[in-house]
């Protein structure tokens, strides 16, 4: 199989409940969708790379088992056969996606999904919910997390380029906490705010 790979790079998970994570980054050439907003604009740019070779330059980068695919949108690839190589060798995978598309067979492999919605999604399961705080309201965040099964509930302020709403998302975060079953915490992104990768 080949990939559109922009780039593969070791780092610690910069969000969510991962925080932290020694992980090696695949990063996914592409995406279904075009948010205005997107901080992986350079996703057009590719390598092709077979699950080999793909495999072959995280051990050559790794600290440990750990990988996360991203993108762009890694499930607009099929990503089974790159899947089936690094859980052959014993690997920990996480993924994060916009929960567009569904993952069906690639759950036996995947140990964690981590979803950022941007509109209704066809994923309903997955890890962790991440959304990211693009004007969005108490009302959308219920319907989220009455849509979605997750094990955790985080939001994010949203990156325009420009700035960053860390006020208005912490606003949000109280009025969703009043009212929500749930507990929703803050996720930052950690690699900007720490000038890691
Ligand atoms: N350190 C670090 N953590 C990340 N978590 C998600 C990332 C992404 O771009 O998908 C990312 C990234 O680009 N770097
Ligand atoms: S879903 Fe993610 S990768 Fe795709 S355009 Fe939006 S922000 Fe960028
Ligand atoms: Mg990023």
């Amino acid at each position: 199989m080949k990939y559109k790979i922009n780039e593969i790079f070791q780092s610690l998970q910069g969000e969510g409940h991962n925080t932290g994570k020694n992980v090696v980054f695949v990063r996914l050439s592409g995406c279904d969708l075009s948010c205005d907003w997107c901080d992986t604009k350079y996703h057009v740019n590719f390598t092709e790379m077979t699950e080999k070779d793909i495999l072959e330059k995280v051990e050559k980068i790794r600290e440990n088992k750990s990988v996360i695919i991203t993108g762009g949108e890694p499930t607009i690839q099929n990503l089974l056969p790159l899947l089936e190589v690094l859980k052959k060798e014993g690997y920990w995978i996480g993924i994060e996606t916009n929960g567009n598309n569904l993952i069906k067979a690639e759950k036996e492999y995947i140990d964690y999904i981590s979803m950022s919605p941007k509109s209704k999604t066809k994923l309903k399961n997955v890890d962790e919910l991440r959304v990211v705080n693009d004007n969005i309201t108490v009302d959308e965040l219920i319907n989220y997390e009455n849509e979605i099964n997750a094990k955790y509930y985080f939001i994010s302020p949203l990156d325009d380029g420009e700035d960053i709403n860390y006020k208005s998302t912490i606003k949000l975060l109280g009025e969703i906490n009043e009212v929500s079953k749930k507990q929703w915490r803050l996720s930052l992104q950690m690699h900007k705010l720490s000038g890691i990768v």
